[in-house]
C-alpha cells in the first residue's frame, strides 16, 4: 500500500504535545480536517488530521506508527479554518494546540448522543435542613440544569445536590443535545432605512453577494441605527443561504440582542458564551458546524468555531477592550475576526460610535473602508453635554455628587425620566485603611487591595478574585472600629443616591449584579418598564443599551481613567465616556450629560464637551505617531512569572541580556511588573518595540527558543498587548 495513504500527521488537542504521526488502519476514510480519536499511551484524545508539511515532525518508522482508532461523525475542520489555526498561534505565540481547543471547545465537539440529563426542584423539601441546602432552596428556584451546573449556581458542592437528588427533591428530565430550529427569516420584519441608512447597507449587501474579502469600518454615532444597517447585511446573508457570525463584547448586551433579532428575523439567533449550559454548548456547536445555525451571536470565543459556510463576520462595538483575551491564548477578536474574513475570503463589518485608532489607521491606509452614520436616527439629537469642575462645584464632605448634579437628578426624577450614573468601580469602596495605624487590607496574593463589596459584607480582590469576611477590627493593630472605607465605587454611589432621594428605584449594574444573559433580561424589562429611576453602572451601562426615556447622565468620575495612563488610556477615557453619554436622550426626548472631573481643560473633556470628536481623533494619533506607538510601530509585552521571586527575576534578566540587536527592534526592561505579584506570583516584564518592518515573530521565536528556564517560570509573551500591569 502507498504509504502516503496509510500514514497521517495528527494535531492532538494536548498543548504539552507537538503533532504525531499514525497509521490510518484500512478500511478507515480520513481526509485533512478529520476529527479523530488517538491513542496516546494508555489513552484516548482527539486530534485533527492535518497537512504534514505544515507541521514539521520527527519522522517515525512506519511500522512503530499506532493506528488512528476512530474518526468522529463530525465535519472536518475546514481548509480556511485550519489556516486560521495556524496564524493565530504563530502571531500569537501560542501552542496549535491550544487554539484548536477553542475550536473544538472541549467536550462540545464530542457529544456522544446520548440525550443530557437535567434536573429542576419539585418543591419537595427534605426533613433536615442545613444552611447549604437553604441556600439551594433559595438559589435554584425555576432553575434547571445538570447536576454539577446546580451546584454551580447554588454555590454548593457536587454532593449537596446529589444528597437531595437522592431525598427526591428534583424531577429529572432528558434533554436531547439536537433538536431542529427554524431558521431566521430576511423578510420577516421589514424596516424603512434613512437615507444614509440606505446607502451603507446597499455596500454591505453587495459585500455579502460579492463573496470577498473585505473590511469595513461601520462608524455611526451612537444611536444612528448601526445595528439596524447591519441586519440587512444579515438578510442578504440569509437569503445566499450562509452563515453570519455577530460577537459582542459582553454576555449581558447578547439578551436585549436576541430580542432585538428575533423582531427583525422572527426568530432568535443561536448564541455562544460561557453562561451556555453543556447541553446548550454541544447542540449549538453541532448546530453551527452543520451549517442548520444561520446566524450565531456570541462572545470572542465564538469566533473560532467551525462554522460550515460563513458568509459574513459582524464585530459589534468593535473599540471594546473586552475583545481582547487576556489569559491563554491571548488575541484580539477583532484582529482575529478580519483574518478569519481573509481566509474564508467574506466581508467583515467592524461597527462602532467610537473605533479604535488601530482600526481608523487601516481606513487611513486605504486597508478598511469606512461608512458612515452622522446622525442619530429618527431625527434624536445628540445629548448636551458639560463638564462639572468637582473644584468649584464642590460635592459636601463624604459624598460624591456635585450639587449640580444632584440637582439635575431632582428634577429628572420630577419629571418622571431616568437616569444614569456611571462609575467604574465595583463594590463600595476600593480601599479599606485602618485609623489608628495606616494599614492598607492587601490581597494575600497580589499587590492589590481588597474591594469591600458591602452588600456581601466582604472584601475582594478584583485581580484573582481571593474573598474575606468583612473584618471587624484591624488585622494589624487589631484597634475596633478604626476601619475606614476610602473612594467610591458604584454601592457607594447608589447609597448617597438613597440617601438623598429615598422614594427614587435604583439599580446597581455590574457584573457582580448583572451576570447571566437571563439577569441582563431582567434589568432590561425592568428599565423598560419604567421600573427604576436612577442607574447606578460600571461599563456594563455604557454600551448597546437603548432606553427611550433615559435622559440624564452623570460621570461620576471622568478623571480615574486616566491615572497610570498606558498608551490608550486617553483614548479611553474618550470612549467610555462618550459610549455612556450615548445612552442619553435617544429617542424623542432630548438627553444631557454632566461630566464630574477635576480637569475640565484636559484634552479628553474639551472634546467630549465640544463634541469634536475627529479633532481628539486627530490629536491622539498624532501623539502617537510622534511617540512610534501603536499602530505606528508594534509592541509585544513579555512577562515572566514564578512563585520564586529570584528565578523569576533571573529568568527575566537572562532574556534581556540575550536580546537580539536587530535594527528597528529594541526591548525594554526587564523591570518588575506594576502588578507586581498576581496569584501568588511574582511577575516582571520586557517590552519589546518593533517597526512595522521588521518581522516581530520570526525575530522572537528565534531569540526566545534559545532560552531555558527552571519549570517553575512560566514566559508569557502578549503581542499587541492591551494591559500594561
Ligand atoms: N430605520 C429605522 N427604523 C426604525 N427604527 C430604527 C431605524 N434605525 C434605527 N432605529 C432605532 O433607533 C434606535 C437606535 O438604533 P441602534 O441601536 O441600531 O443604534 P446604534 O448605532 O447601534 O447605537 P449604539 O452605538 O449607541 O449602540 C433603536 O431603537 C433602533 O431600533
Ligand atoms: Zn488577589
Amino acid at each position: 500500500m502507498n504509504r502516503d495513504h496509510s500514514r497521517v500527521r495528527v494535531l492532538l488537542l494536548n498543548a504539552a504535545l507537538g503533532p504525531l504521526d499514525y497509521s490510518v488502519p484500512e478500511g478507515m476514510h480520513v481526509e485533512y480536517g478529520s476529527i479523530v480519536m488517538a491513542p496516546l499511551g494508555p489513552r484516548k484524545i482527539p486530534g485533527v488530521v492535518w497537512e504534514a508539511e505544515r507541521f514539521p515532525a520527527d519522522e517515525i518508522d512506519a511500522n512503530k506508527l499506532r493506528p488512528i482508532l476512530e474518526v468522529r461523525e463530525l465535519p472536518p475542520l475546514s481548509a480556511p479554518l485550519r489556516r486560521l489555526i495556524e496564524w493565530t498561534a504563530q502571531y500569537y505565540f501560542a501552542s496549535p494546540a491550544s487554539v484548536l481547543r477553542m475550536v473544538l471547545s472541549s467536550g462540545a465537539a464530542f457529544s456522544d448522543k446520548r440525550p443530557i440529563v437535567e434536573y429542576q426542584l419539585n418543591g419537595n423539601v427534605p426533613d433536615r435542613m442545613t444552611p447549604q441546602r437553604e441556600q439551594v432552596f433559595a438559589k435554584l428556584v425555576d432553575v434547571q440544569g445538570t447536576i454539577s451546573e446546580l451546584a454551580y449556581k447554588a454555590d454548593v458542592s457536587i454532593a449537596v445536590i446529589r444528597g437531595l437528588e437522592k431525598l427526591g427533591a428534583f424531577d429529572r428530565s432528558e434533554v436531547s443535545a439536537f433538536s431542529n430550529i427554524s431558521p431566521p427569516q430576511p423578510d420577516f420584519a421589514k424596516v424603512d432605512l434613512s437615507q444614509d441608512q440606505l446607502a451603507v447597507s446597499t455596500v454591505l449587501r453587495d459585500a455579502v453577494k460579492a463573496r470577498a474579502f473585505k473590511p469595513y469600518l461601520l462608524d455611526g454615532v451612537t444611536g444612528s441605527g448601526k445595528t439596524e444597517v447591519y441586519f440587512e447585511a444579515v438578510a442578504e446573508a440569509l437569503r445566499q443561504d450562509r452563515q453570519t457570525l455577530v460577537l459582542l463584547p459582553e454576555i449581558a448586551l447578547t439578551e436585549p440582542f436576541l430580542d432585538r433579532f428575533k423582531a427583525r428575523f422572527g426568530t432568535e439567533p443561536v448564541s455562544w458564551h460561557s453562561g451556555l449550559k453543556q447541553s446548550e454548548r454541544k447542540r449549538n456547536w453541532q448546530t453551527l458546524a452543520s451549517g442548520e445555525a444561520k446566524v450565531v451571536v456570541g462572545a470572542r470565543s465564538a469566533l473560532f468555531l467551525p462554522y460550515k459556510n460563513l458568509g459574513l463576520i459582524i464585530v459589534d462595538e468593535a473599540h471594546e477592550n473586552s475583545f481582547k483575551q487576556e489569559d491563554g491564548v491571548r488575541y484580539h477578536a477583532r484582529d482575529v475576526a478580519v483574518m478569519r474574513g481573509l481566509h474564508e475570503k467574506i466581508p467583515v463589518v467592524l461597527a462602532s460610535a467610537t473605533p479604535a485608532i488601530e482600526s481608523r489607521h487601516q481606513v487611513e491606509q486605504g486597508n478598511y473602508e469606512q461608512l458612515v452614520l452622522p446622525a442619530r436616527f429618527g431625527g434624536a439629537t445628540m445629548p448636551e453635554i458639560e463638564a462639572l469642575d468637582l473644584t468649584q462645584d464642590v460635592p459636601p464632605k463624604g459624598s460624591w455628587l456635585a450639587p449640580t448634579l444632584v440637582n439635575a437628578l431632582e428634577e429628572n426624577l420630577e419629571k418622571g425620566e431616568q437616569s444614569l450614573l456611571f462609575l467604574n468601580r465595583r463594590g463600595f469602596a476600593p480601599l479599606t485603611l485602618c485609623r489608628t495605624c495606616g494599614h492598607r487590607i492587601q490581597c494575600p496574593n497580589c499587590t492589590a487591595w481588597m474591594v469591600e463589596h458591602r452588600l456581601t459584607r466582604r472584601l475582594a480582590c478584583h485581580h484573582c478574585g481571593h474573598v474575606m469576611p468583612q473584618p471587624d477590627k484591624c488585622p494589624e493593630c487589631e484597634d475596633e472600629d478604626s476601619l475606614v472605607a476610602c473612594g467610591p465605587g458604584v454601592e457607594r454611589i447608589c447609597d448617597e443616591v438613597k440617601m438623598l432621594f429615598p422614594q427614587a428605584r435604583t439599580a446597581i449594574v455590574t457584573s457582580d449584579t448583572i451576570w447571566s444573559p437571563a439577569k441582563a433580561a431582567d434589568f432590561v424589562h425592568q428599565m423598560e418598564a419604567g421600573g427604576i429611576d436612577i442607574v447606578v453602572g460600571t461599563q456594563l451601562v455604557t454600551k448597546g443599551y437603548h432606553f427611550p426615556n433615559l435622559t440624564l447622565v452623570g460621570v461620576v468620575d471622568a478623571d480615574i481613567g486616566l491615572e497610570g495612563g498606558d498608551l490608550r488610556a486617553a483614548e479611553r477615557s474618550f470612549q467610555q465616556i462618550a459610549q455612556v453619554s450615548g445612552r442619553a436622550g435617544r429617542a424623542e426626548k432630548p438627553g444631557h450629560v454632566y461630566i464630574q472631573t477635576r480637569m475640565p481643560n484636559a484634552p479628553v473633556i474639551q472634546a467630549l464637551v465640544e463634541g469634536d470628536r475627529d479633532g481628539f481623533y486627530e490629536a491622539e494619533t498624532e501623539s502617537r505617531r510622534a511617540a512610534g506607538a501603536p499602530p505606528f510601530a508594534r509592541l509585544a509585552a513579555i512577562i515572566v512569572s514564578s512563585e520564586d521571586n529570584s528565578e523569576a527575576m533571573e529568568t527575566a534578566r537572562l532574556i534581556g541580556q540575550t536580546a537580539p540587536k536587530v535594527d528597528g527592534f529594541n526591548v525594554y526592561g526587564p523591570a518588575p511588573a506594576p502588578l507586581s505579584m498576581l496569584r501568588g506570583r511574582h511577575r516582571h516584564r520586557l517590552l519589546v518595540h518593533a517597526y512595522r518592518s521588521v518581522d516581530l515573530q520570526h525575530i522572537m521565536r528565534e531569540w526566545l527558543v534559545k532560552l531555558e528556564w527552571p519549570r517553575a517560570v512560566r514566559v508569557g509573551v502578549d503581542v499587541d498587548p492591551y494591559s500594561f500591569v
